[in-house]
């Protein structure tokens, strides 16, 4: 990468003295532990802590220049750059340094639906022939990587980084990820977007947002800021949240276009629930489409309309996009059958660590019961404490069995979270370690049962105090039906 002058990069977003716009960057970033020699140091307020008290270290270390927010102080020699919004600066900045990104990326928000959507539209395109990828809370999927993540939308400067690589390695379509972290904290914001979706909106992050305002209109930046006017914005219809987000991106100038039964775009007529597969009418470019979707779950065809949308909205046309669901894979650990127990009891494991979430897995598991569901479940740790008791009532409302047991308990001490669930679960059986818990599940089922382990999905580890220990969902589901079996 050849170094670049902070005048070309930080042109209108920074102001700075002209010997300092003269100075060639090598690279950037907002953590000083990463900062190396030529580097500009963005020296960012965060949740925890002021990146200004980091500005020593970031000097040592041979960082060019800093960027700060406002007046902020900076004490160390550094030549400044002064932002008013620095996390937008330097998210910009990033984007003009790696320069290339995949021509067509569309980008996705709502509480639930994200990763599955994200992955969704990464396999329609790749179905009509595109090099295709998707980025979000499972990691990045493209022809040439399968690389797990850690955050939902990268940091921006390492998003701007992998676009870059991406568009390199010939990828020309991507479908990232917009989590409310992410839109609030500038992630996206030197992002190229050519399209907009949004899945629903419910309860989650409670520990971040103020209030499920500040959370919606967090969401909302994806339409009213970081989209270009025009642009087509694909809203799932029949949400509580359809008609505001709707609205949002009326007034900011984008092309609305609804998915579900009160879609436009894309309308859903009619739907048949197997257990491992539903059958669809839709209606879209003037013709009636029936569609057999391989996954179960009711929530997965509003997932997928809104991604046949977005591939739809970005010029796919209408019949390949809706003949490519037929194809689909789920994304990893999002009810996802993991196993079955002799007699023919399946065993999902599920992402659902939200109370919307909950509920529409377990209500999705019990068209195909006969017998009991049984849920195995717990909450994280250093998270939105209110969804505790509201998902121990979820679980014993909709589920015959429940097993409340450790999610990640990260700093907090696990008892303390299960009590805060069991506090609304009579009746719920308390196994804190979660293998334990799961074996029990499988013990307990019966044919004609549905058991769902919930809440880490895809994850490989289990976080107790500062320590991820190796622990896999879909591990323990296949020892314990073998343990079962003997
Ligand atoms: C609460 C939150 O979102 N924190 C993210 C945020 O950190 P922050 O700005 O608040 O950081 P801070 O710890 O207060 O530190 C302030 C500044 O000092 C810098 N610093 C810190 C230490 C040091 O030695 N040197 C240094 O320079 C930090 O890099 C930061 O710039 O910005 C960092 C850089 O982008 C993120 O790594 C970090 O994600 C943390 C690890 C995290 O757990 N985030 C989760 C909650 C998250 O973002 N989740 C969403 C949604 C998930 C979903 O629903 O799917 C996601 O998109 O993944
Ligand atoms: N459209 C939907 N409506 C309601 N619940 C859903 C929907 N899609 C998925 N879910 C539930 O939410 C869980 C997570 O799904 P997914 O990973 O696709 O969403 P996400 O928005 O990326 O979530 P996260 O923010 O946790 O990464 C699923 O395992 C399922 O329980
Ligand atoms: N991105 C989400 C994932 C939560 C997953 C769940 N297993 C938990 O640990 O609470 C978060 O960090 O809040
Ligand atoms: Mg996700």
């Amino acid at each position: 990468m050849p170094d670049m002058k902070l005048s070309d990069l930080a042109d209108g977003l920074a102001d700075m003295a002209p010997e300092t716009a003269a100075i060639p960057v090598a690279g950037m970033t907002a953590d000083s532990r990463k900062v190396e020699p030529g580097f500009l140091f963005a020296a960012l307020s965060g949740t925890r802590l002021d990146g200004s008290v980091f500005v020593a270290e970031a000097r040592r270390k041979g960082a060019a220049a800093v960027l700060v927010e406002g007046d902020v102080h900076v004490a160390d020699g550094l030549p400044v750059l002064r932002a008013a919004d620095a996390r937008h600066a330097l998210a910009v900045m990033a984007a003009r340094f790696y320069q290339r990104q995949p021509g067509t990326l569309v980008a996705v928000t709502g509480t639930s639906g994200k990763t599955s959507i994200a992955a969704f539209i990464r396999q329609i395109w790749a179905r009509c022939g595109q090099a295709a990828a998707s980025i979000g809370t499972t990691g990045v999927v493209s022809p040439t990587r399968d690389e797990y993540g850690t955050l939902t939308t990268p940091d921006p400067v390492d998003l701007a980084r992998l676009l870059a690589e991406l568009a390199d390695e010939g990828v020309t379509h991507a479908a990232m990820e917009a989590s409310s972290h992410g839109l609030t904290q500038r992630r996206l914001d030197g992002v190229r977007l050519a399209a907009g979706g949004f899945s629903n909106l419910g309860r989650d992050h409670m520990d971040y947002h103020p209030t499920v305002e500040h959370y919606f209109r967090s969401k909302m930046r994806l339409f009213d800021t970081l989209l270009p006017k025009s642009a087509p914005a694909v809203i799932f219809a029949d949400d509580a949240f359809s008609e505001p987000a709707a609205r949002a991106a009326r007034e900011a100038g984008l092309t609305v276009h609804l998915v579900g039964r009160g879609g436009d775009l894309l309308r859903l007529k009619r739907l048949e629930l197997e257990r491992a597969r539903q059958i669809a009418e839709i209606e879209g470019g003037g013709a009636i489409h029936r569609v057999v979707l391989p996954l179960a779950g009711e929530f997965q065809m509003s997932n997928a309309l809104v991604a046949a949308g977005l591939a739809i909205a970005t010029g796919t046309p209408v019949g390949k996009a809706l003949a490519a669901l037929e194809h689909i894979q789920g994304a990893p650990g999002r009810l996802d059958l993991a196993g079955t127990k002799p007699g023919g009891i399946p065993v999902f494991v599920d992402y659902a660590h939200k109370p919307e979430a909950l509920e529409n897995v377990l209500s999705s598991v019990r068209p195909f019961t006969t017998g009991k569901v049984i849920v195995v479940f717990g909450c994280g740790g250093d998270r939105d404490r209110l969804k505790r008791p509201i998902m121990g009532e979820i679980a014993t409302r909709l589920a015959d069995t429940v097993i409340v047991t450790d999610d990640n308990p990260r700093s907090e001490h696990p008892d303390a979270i299960r009590a805060e669930i069991l506090a609304a679960a009579p009746g719920a059986i308390e196994i804190g370690d979660r293998r334990a818990a799961i074996v029990e599940a499988v013990r307990l089922a019966v044919p004609g049962d549905t058991v769902v382990v919930a809440g880490k999905g895809h994850e490989v580890g289990q976080t107790v105090g500062e320590t991820t220990h190796h622990f896999s969902d879909h591990e323990e589901v296949a020892r314990a039906i073998s343990e079962n079996s003997r």
